[in-house]
């Protein structure tokens, strides 16, 4: 759905020049979430902007559905960019208008016929929950209900891809979260393309499929949300996990100094669960265990876990579990 071929951008301001991102290669399919995570300065909002040529690459191209937009002449950038619908971290509504004009604002520039404007609307304000709420100008409303018009007004001409520029940042925990269960909803009732960019691990886990981790402008690692958030491999992708609440807990060197024999790590993503499968594993051999550290949790709908056990047992039975553990489908590890 959307194709990013060898994507550079240089800003030249004066005598300085800034690479912001350099030779990126991405494709996000239609439908999914994909979201973009990376540090401050990283380049994501200068790879983001790319995408609907905001800001125009200084070499490759960006192919969104079927058409090259580096190809395209003013007025028909303008047209394609309609297919595009973008939403800001501080909203960008207009003040002076109501929530209805405000998401009216893209359907008069489309020209769109006085009744059908109305009736657009009024599914829009229902779609993102904002009834009742359509005559108030964008001062009277929380953060969380100024993006919602935020939304609306991005979807007003059905789009086929949405881009969301660290739409939650400016929220709080709660509302973040009412944001993101609406992004998913959309994107799921209407098979919408969504592709995000952020700086929080919670963002990503809880609704996007997959996820590029950006450092430096360049693209370091890439993959399922599920696959990164177990195995991160560079290190920027290592520090976003651990910083995620719900990856933390006692550290290892706290565990190990509880441990009574070997310390085993566990983990398994999808239906299985590892409590019986562990108990089965343990009762094949002399040994005893007890759990020191456990997380179930979801990404997005998939569910994963992580348990960290100390096995008390020789060293051949720690073997033994472990390979039946594998056996199992299970991840299993001596940490110490
Ligand atoms: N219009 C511009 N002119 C010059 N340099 C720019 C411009 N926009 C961004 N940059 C530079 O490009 C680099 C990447 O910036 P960008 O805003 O894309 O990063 P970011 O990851 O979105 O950061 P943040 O999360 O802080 O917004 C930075 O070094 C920034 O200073």
């Amino acid at each position: 759905m959307i194709e990013l071929k060898s994507v550079s951008k240089t800003y030249r301001v004066g005598s300085i020049t800034t690479e912001a991102i350099r030779g990126i290669d991405l494709h996000v399919r239609k439908g999914e979430i994909f979201g973009v995570i990376g540090h401050s300065g990283a380049g994501k909002s200068t790879l983001l902007r790319c995408v609907n040529l905001l800001e125009r690459p200084t070499t490759g191209s960006v192919i969104v559905g079927d058409t090259d937009l580096t190809r395209l002449s003013g007025r028909q950038l303008q047209q394609h960019r309609r297919r595009i619908g973008i939403i800001f971290q501080h909203f960008n509504l207009l003040s002076t208008a109501t929530v209805r004009d405000n998401i009216a604002f893209p359907l008069k520039l489309a020209k769109t016929p006085r009744a059908e404007m109305k009736a657009r609307v009024d599914e829009l304000i229902g779609l993102v929950g904002l009834e009742g709420h359509g005559d108030k100008y964008p001062s009277q409303l929380s953060g969380g209900q100024k993006q919602r018009v935020g939304i609306a007004r991005a979807l007003a001409n059905r789009p086929e891809v949405l881009l969301c520029d660290e739409a939650t940042s400016a929220l709080d925990p709660q509302t973040t979260d009412s944001i993101l269960s609406l992004l998913l909803g959309i994107n799921e009732k209407l098979g919408l393309t969504i592709m995000l960019i952020t700086h929080e691990m919670h963002v990503i886990r809880t609704i996007c499929d997959r996820v590029a981790v950006i450092d430096g402008g360049e693209i370091v690692e890439m993959g399922d949300v599920i696959d990164v958030f177990l195995h991160p491999r560079s290190n920027v992708a290592k520090e976003f996990v651990a910083q995620s609440s719900e990856a933390s807990g006692e550290s290892l060197s706290s565990l190990d100094s509880m441990r009574k024999g070997k310390l085993l790590r566990i983990r398994f993503k999808g239906e299985s669960t590892f409590e019986p499968v562990l108990f089965e594993a343990v009762k094949e051999t002399g040994a005893s265990f007890s759990i020191l550290q456990g997380t179930v949790s979801r990404m997005k709908h998939i569910p994963y876990g992580q348990l960290i056990v100390d096995v008390r047992g020789s060293g051949e039975d720690v073997e033994r579990i472990v390979r039946r553990l594998h056996e199992e489908g299970l991840e299993a590890e001596v940490l110490a």
